[in-house]
Order: C-alpha cells, then structure tokens, then sequence
C-alpha cells in the first residue's frame, strides 16, 4: 500500500480537532500530541494492506491470527484491539454495528470476499461495552500483548502478538460505569441433584457471588424453593448445567429470571473436584474453616469458581470465602408473592413505584445495595431483628448525630468496589482516592458515633470494624495522590508534587525542555521570516516545524537548508525539524518515560499497601453501609411517622391504624390523606401454642380499597422483620416464617397457562406450603371462572386454610355468600370496608370494619370509570331482574329491551332530575376557576339566598 494511502486511512481514524491543535504556548504534553498515530498505522497494516498482498484464496497472517482467536471464543463478540480501535469483524461486525447503531464498514478481504468491519475507540469503549452487556451480549477484550514497535522488529509485515485478557459477561463486570451504584451484581449458578427413589424430591443448591464487592453464598434448597432463591438473589447472570438447561419443568425459570443463562458444562459442577477447586482458589488446605457444606452446595460454587476463571483469564477476584445460608433465618417469599407485593419493583418491572423506592432513603451504593438485600431477605429471628431496630432507633432519637452522619456518609465513596479494581490491577488513581476518602469518611463517622455510650449490638459491630479500618493509609493516600487525578495509571500525572523528590526532577526537567521548545517558535519565525511557521507535535514525527507550502521553496534552499531538516510533504502543510528539537525531544521523552516509571512505581506501592489491608477496608466498607441503612431508615420513620413495631415469638399479628406505605406516598403527592387501619389477625388468645390465626373475610365494593389493606398488612410485616420501622401507629408481629400472597395474577401465555390456570397454581403452592407462622393474603380466589365454580373454590379453600394450615390471613372477596362461614369456622371474622352512598353515587371511606358488605356497587363503580351511561342503565335493569329471579337469567330479559332501547329510554345523564334541588343545581354548573374574586362573592350571595328560600318553602 503505498505510504500515503496508508496515512490517509490513519488519519480517518483520528478527531479532526486534535489534528489542527497547534503551538502557541507552553503546553502539557497531552495537547501536544496528536493521536498515536503509529499505532493506528500498524492498525492499518491490519487486514487491509495484507489481504490486498495476499492472493485471493489466501488468508492474510492477521485475520488467520482474528480467526484463531475467533474460534476459540465463538459465543462471544470478539473485541479485536487495533491501535486506538477495538475493531470487530465478519458476523461479530454486523451484530455489534446493529446493536450499537455505528457505521459497519468493509476492510480489505478475506477469501476474496469484503470482510464487514466496525471499530469503537478504546478510550470510549466502556459505554459500548456497557450497552452491548445490557442487551445481553458477551465480549472477549483481544489486547494487543506487544508494542507495535516489537513486532517490527521481527518483520516488516509481522503481526503483534495479540490475546483474550478477559471475557466481559453481565455477572463478573466491575467497573463502574457497567455497574448500577445502588444493586448488586449477581453470579448465580444452579446446582441439582434428581429426586431419588425413596421419593425424596429433586433438590437444588444456588451459589452466587458478587465480584465487584467480593460477597459470596451458598445454599440449598428442596426443589419448590428454587425460583423463590432465584426471585430474592435477582443475578444478572445464571450458570446453569447443559444437562438441565432444556429441561422442560425448569426453563420457564431460566426466563423469568431475568438474568443471561449461560449453558455450562457439566465438569464445572464435578462434585469430585470441587471442594478442590474452592480450597485451591482460597488458598487453604481444607475447606472446613468456612463451614460445613453439601456435596450440591460444593458444587455450585465450584461453578462459579471456574466460570471466574474461565473469563477472569489469570486475574482471580477478591471474592470472600463462600458464605452458607440455612433454610431457616429467612422470611421465604415465593417468586410470585414477591412480584405481586412489588417490593423491589413494580409488576412492569420498574424500580419506581416499588416498596424499595419509597423507603429508600440511603446516601451511598454500598448502603442502598445493604437495603434491597434486607428487604429481599426478611428475617425471622427475633433477637436479629431487634438488634436492627435498635439501630434505627439510636438514629431516630438523636436527628443532629444523624444529620451529620449522613453528610459524612454522603462523600464516601465505594470503598467496596474499587477496592476489587485495584486488586485485580483494574483500578485507576480515582479507584485509589476513593479509598482513601471512604476511609476518611470511616474515621470521622467513628468519631462522631464514639461518643454514644449504648450504641446497641448492630453499631457498636460496625464500630469496631470501622475502629480497625487502617485509618493510617488515608493519610498516605491523601499525600501521594494529585488532586486532579486521571482516569488511567497509564496517562500518569496523579502523583502530587512533593511526595516524591525524584519525580519532581524529572518533571521540572521535561517541563524546562518544553518551555525552550516553547520559545523555539518566536526564534525560527525571526531566523525564516515565516510568520505562520509552528512547532507542532506527533508521535510519527515528533516535533516539528511546519510551514505552509508556499514557503517550501524558500525552507528548502540555503541558507535556511542548514537548520531546517525536509521531513513530510502534505497537500497544504510541509514539515521539518531542527537538531535542536531533536535533542530536546530527547530530553522530554526520556523525563517523561522516567516520570512514567517513577509514577508506576508509587502506584504499585500504594496498590500493595492497600491489599495488605483488603480484609480491614472491606470490614469498614460493610459497617458504614450498616450505619447508612440505620440512619436512612431513621429519616424514613422520622419523615413518615412511623412506629417501631414489637417482633417476638408469638403468633400475634395486630397492626393498629396500619397503612400502605406506597399508596400512602402516591396519595400525598396528590394532596390526599391515606386512612389507616386496623388488622388483628393473630390467635384470639396470644398463647405461645397456637390455636390457630384468624382468617379475616373482606368484602366491600370495588375500588373500596380491600387489595391495599391486605397488601399493606404484608408489606408491614416485611418491614418490620427486615429490620424497619413501619407504617402504623402500633404494630405486633409474632415473626413470619412463609409469606404468602395471591393478589391478581397475570395471564401467563408464554407459559400457556390462563389467569385461571396460575391463580389455581399459586393457591395449590399456598395450601400446600403455609403453616401456622405463615402469614396469607388471598385476594378475589376463583374470580377467574364460572360465579358457582368460583364460590366453591373460595369456600374451600377458606375451609382448607382454617382446619388445616391454621395460617394467619387475610381473604378479600365479592362472594357475600362466604361471610356465612363465620357462623360456623370460630377464627373467621367478616370484615368490610365502609362506603356511603349519596344519590346514587358511592363515596368510598377507605375504612375497614366489622360486619359483610351488603352489595358491591360494581355498577357505580363502572359508571364512575366512564361506561356508557347506555350501558350502565342496561346493567341495572339485568341486575334487577337477576336479582328478582335468584340468578338465573329469566327469559324476559334475553327477549327485551336490547341495548339500544335503553339507550332511547334513559335519561340523559346531564339532565338535572327535578327533585334536584336549585343549590345544587348551581353548584353543578359552576367553574370556580372561571370566576373573578367579585362574581365568586355574587355567586355565594345568590347560592346563600336560594337555600334560604328552599329552606322556606320546606318549612
Ligand atoms: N385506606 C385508604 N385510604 C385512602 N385511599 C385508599 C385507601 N385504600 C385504597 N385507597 C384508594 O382506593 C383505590 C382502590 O383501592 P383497591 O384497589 O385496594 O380497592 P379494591 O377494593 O381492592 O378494589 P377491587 O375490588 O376493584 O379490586 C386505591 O388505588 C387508592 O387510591
């Protein structure tokens, strides 16, 4: 290819505006340069220039070397570093170029066919990567392993040595940008063992870790509790054997939750090798210091282990020993009753609107991940629970200590995750300061929480780790790193001036040699006599001097021919350089690649020292988002009112004045009061030996606000057992073991199944699973089919759930006729939500009391949602006659008045009835906001008099 094509093609890969930077001042070196052009010209030596070599038929040694790498990485999009490019070719190109929406282009050939490329900048490459990640993608980074200049040496044509540094898969990602500051960022792999012949069940064992902040558990699950594992952990990314993947029970699963499948051989999961495996990447000899496990345990995180080592590529991540979590200790929350709650997201799958956006009142990531994990995972040991809330409530009482607390904690950073970036040597300068600043943040927060003399267990733990934080490293930190910091180690610059005395040296020397570059200028303009002559800076040609072409001639021929050096001619710009600038290129480029090293060196050191202290700055990380969900939760119960809620080992379940804390935020935003409730569901006599929880029957009209109520109850019970105070004025709580909640399901027509169909699925897995420390809320059973169908469900189901299960529950319903039940079952008690109705209309008083709705006002309610007044008319009459016949449809009605005669016949709504008093008939017709403040006085006036004269005429 001849040279200036080559340039040509360089060149189109570089931004126009650092190619007309020019020198007018002593600049940093930064803006002198001109993009890495050589490493863009061996880019372009790349499979363009050697496929025009070689003969059609021929492979090219570069795409030979991209097709090597390809096949060993076929399931992933192969980033192919070039100079400043990661470029993508052949099928990977026209995926990439679709996904990312850039320029697919064709570079050279391969086989005597185009070959599709696209390229995105390594400095921008994050972003790309980050969007590829999010739509599920996977990306092998192919890294150039050499300097250009080494592989020249051994050829003109030889191709840089190039490898996979690391695969980039949604579940092992670490940098932040990728990463969202307030989740966490699950690994997850499933692990099973086939039901046996003795009728033992299928049994599973999920391991997930965490590899930005290095968390990491186990455990093990009968085969009904894996989806709810899967619902609670929400990783991004699920390992799952070949052998189970199809399997056709199991892979509704795989989609529902949310997260990449990856198929994965079944020698990850060998159970022979993997406690192995695990002793070995932990270093230790056995495994039995971190606990005992099950084989299926074992093998899980043996999978995760080598799926780490598979995409780390040499790079082994900081992850804690496997941590094993019991059946016990957890509020179990089945995958559909976490979904309809809507506690980490809405049913459309949006953070807003959920439970965990409403109490989230956090100021760091680590502490707002600590959050969604508590509430994901509620507790259920009393003792635990109270030592949360004792937190909460040191916060509570003291609003100055939390204030303060809360700002220290607002400017510390995530101490966690760069605190992997560094040990995995991904980490940059700012990964450094952040340590540095948490820890700061570490030692005032200690300070300022030193002084509470009863602090309770949960703080005064997080105390002493912060207490042996190594407080001693900030410091160093603070003294070594500039206060303007790059983003990479390589860019260097971050080292402050001052810390070390031979980095200055070498800074003041390249910067005294740019400074005489600097005046060099003004000299060679007086020496030519060319005023538009530059010095001007790349990496091809180093500095130079560079004049228009007009002045060629004159720059070429004596006497100017002795100090200026022919280097380049271009179509409107000719090059030169000068002895001097060469020597003191010299000068600048060897202090710089000093500086460089003197930089690396300090960067190394710090990197050490902060690993040393990895486990001491994890152990601060964690207390500080401890103290951050304590204190947020203060400021929630503070700004909310909420009330500490008395969590034993009773059977109670007695709310006083509860309230939906969502709907109740929904409701203010709009100006409106949310009105509490009552619950009391809990034995009639608090002994500790049950006798089984009362089952309160709802009925009411639509829209009355049965589903809040019984959500509201759930949600409190959440709340509480995950530590937080709740949305009530008292609130008893015997803990939840199973939390159950059957509230309006979805078709699910992927799955084939009905709205009938899963509403029947989730009942079975209630009446199946709930025992007496269950807490159950069935809403609207068998509405789904035929009324008698339906009603016999519902009756059976309440019958099933009072003998048998013994759970605590709440049951709404529109079938009046179960209140009857409560004559007979002594734990049921019919409650109702009061309505008044005022002509016609249904106001809705949102209160719950005793007693059975009368009738639903399902027709009001339609009218109020704005059915044709046609329609509504037509209803009442079908009601009537429905009503007159006791159910079934008599034929009069199938033979008269077909719709539209009612329409003819009905009053138009809009018409004000006669009785209709004149008042109202004013009201009716008046707009408030059209009035001016004199015609509003008239009108009160006019209205005060008609109701006197009607007030007359009644007398
Ligand atoms: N306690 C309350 N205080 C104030 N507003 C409430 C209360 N409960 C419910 N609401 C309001 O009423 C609306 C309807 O409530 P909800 O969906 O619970 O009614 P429902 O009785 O379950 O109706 P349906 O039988 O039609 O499902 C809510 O969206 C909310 O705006």
């Amino acid at each position: 290819m001849p040279v200036s094509k080559l340039i040509g093609f360089a060149l189109s890969k570089l931004e126009p505006s650092r190619l007309r930077m020019t020198l007018t001042a002593p600049l940093p070196q930064s803006e002198f340069d001109e993009p890495n052009q050589d490493e863009a010209a061996v880019a372009a030596v790349g499979p363009q220039d050697e496929a025009e070599a070689a003969p059609v038929g021929h492979i090219t040694p570069v795409m030979q070397q991209f097709v090597e790498i390809k096949a060993a990485n076929p399931d992933s999009l192969l980033f192919f570093r070039m100079g400043d490019f990661y470029e993508m070719f052949f099928g990977d190109a026209e995926v990439a170029s679709r996904a990312l929406g850039i320029t697919l282009t064709k570079r050279g050939k391969h086989l005597g066919e185009d070959i599709p490329m696209c390229g995105v900048p390594v400095h921008a490459a994050d972003d790309y990567l980050q969007r590829l990640i999010a739509l599920g993608h996977r990306v092998a980074v192919c890294e150039q392993l050499e300097d250009p200049a080494e592989a020249r040496k051994r050829g003109s044509k030889a191709v840089v040595r190039r490898d996979v540094i690391r695969l980039v898969t949604p579940g092992t990602i670490t940098e932040d940008n990728l990463l969202d500051a307030r989740r966490s960022n699950y690994l997850a792999s499933v692990a099973r063992t086939k039901a046996g012949a003795e009728g033992a069940g299928d049994r599973f064992a999920v391991a997930f870790a965490d590899m930005s902040t290095g968390a990491f558990r186990v455990l093990e699950v009968e085969g009904g509790g894996l989806a709810a594992a899967i619902a609670r952990i929400e990783p991004r990314e699920l390992l799952i054997p070949d052998s189970i993947i199809g399997d056709d029970d199991l892979k509704p699963l795989w989609r529902q939750s949310g997260a990449a499948s990856v198929p994965t051989p079944r020698a990850f999961f060998d159970g022979a090798t993997a406690g192995d495996r695990l002793a070995a990447y932990f270093g230790v000899a056995s495994l039995d210091a971190f606990g005992r496990f099950t084989r299926l345990e074992l093998q899980a995180a043996s999978a995760v282990i080598a799926y780490l080592d598979k995409t780390q590529i040499g790079q082994r991540p900081p992850l804690d020993p496997p941590a094993r979590e019991g059946e016990t200790g957890i509020m179990s929350i089945d995958a559909a009753t976490r979904a309809n709650l809507e506690l980490a997201r809405t049913l459309s799958g949006e953070r807003r609107g959920s439970l965990l956006s409403v109490i989230d009142r956090t100021v760091t990531g680590a502490g707002a991940r600590l959050l969604a994990e508590r509430l994901a995972a509620p507790l259920t040991d009393p003792e635990a629970i109270r030592h949360r809330l004792d937190a909460v409530d040191l916060f509570l009482r003291e609003p100055a200590l939390r204030a303060d607390i809360s700002r220290r904690l607002s400017a510390a950073p995530d101490m966690a995750r760069a605190l992997t970036r560094l040990v995995m040597g991904r980490g940059g300068p700012r990964d450094m300061r952040a340590i540095g600043e948490g820890l700061e943040a570490a030692a005032g927060v200690l300070r300022r929480l030193a002084e509470i003399e009863l602090p309770g267990e949960e703080i005064a733990a997080a105390l002493a780790s912060l207490a042996s934080a190594p407080h001693g490293l900030a410091g160093d930190l603070a003294a070594a790193l500039d206060d303007d910091l790059p983003l990479l180690k390589r860019d260097g610059g971050f080292v402050r001036t001052g810390y070390r005395a031979d980095l200055d040296e070498t800074r003041s020397l390249r910067d005294e040699s740019r400074r005489v570059i600097a005046s060099l200028q003004a000299t060679y303009v007086d020496l030519s006599g060319i005023k538009s002559l530059k010095i001007k800076h790349n990496n091809v040609l180093g500095y130079f001097v560079d004049i228009g072409p007009n002045h060629a001639a004159a720059m070429m021929a004596a006497p100017l021919n002795e100090t200026f050096i022919h280097r380049q001619t271009l179509a409107n710009a000719v090059r030169f350089s000068t002895v001097e600038l060469g020597q003191l290129e010299g000068r600048i480029a060897s202090a710089g690649e000093r500086s460089l090293a003197i930089e690396m060196q300090v960067f190394g050191e710090l990197s050490a020292a902060i690993e040393r202290e990895a486990a001491a700055i994890k152990r601060a990380a964690e207390a500080l988002a401890v103290i951050d969900v304590a204190s947020a939760l203060a400021t929630l119960a503070d700004e909310r009112g909420y009330c500490r809620p008395k969590v034993d080992d009773s059977f109670a379940f007695h709310i006083e004045a509860g309230r939906h804390p969502v709907v109740e935020d929904v409701l203010r935003t709009e100006g409106q009061s949310f009105v509490a409730n009552d619950s009391d569901i809990g034995p009639s006599a608090e002994t500790g030996a049950p006798d089984g929880g009362r089952i309160w029957l709802i009925t009411g009209p639509n829209m009355a606000g049965k589903s809040t109520f019984l959500r509201q109850n759930a949600l409190i019970a959440v709340l509480a057992q995950m530590g937080s105070f709740v949305p009530a004025k008292s609130a008893h709580i015997g803990t939840v073991d199973r939390l159950f909640s059957r509230v309006g399901a979805a078709d699910d027509l992927a799955r084939g199944r009905s709205t009938f169909m899963v509403e029947m699925i989730e009942t079975a897995a209630i009446l199946n699973q709930a025992g007496p420390r269950a807490l159950v809320i069935l809403d609207e059973i068998g509405r789904g089919t035929a009324t008698f169908d339906g009603l016999s469900i519902a009756w059976a189901t309440i019958e099933h759930l009072h003998a048998v299960n013994r759970s605590r529950a709440l049951f709404a319903t529109h079938y009046h006729e179960l209140t009857a039940l409560s004559e007979r079952l002594e734990r049921i008690v019919n409650a109702t939500v009061k309505v008044r109705e005022w002509k016609g209309d249904v106001v809705f008083l949102h209160e719950i009391v005793p007693g059975a709705a009368d009738r639903s006002y399902g027709i009001q309610v339609a009218r109020l949602a704005g059915l044709p007044p046609a329609v509504v008319d037509r209803a009442k009459s079908v009601l009537a006659e429905l009503e007159k016949s006791g159910g079934s449809a008599p034929a009069s009605l199938i033979d008269d008045l077909p719709l539209f005669t009612a329409a003819r016949r009905a009053p138009r709504r809009e018409e004000a009835p006669e009785d209709m008093p004149k008042v109202l008939e004013m009201l009716d017709g008046l707009s408030p906001d059209d009035l001016s403040p004199r015609e509003a006085l008239e009108m009160l006036y006019s209205l005060k008099a008609e109701r006197l004269r009607e007030k007359r005429k009644a007398d």
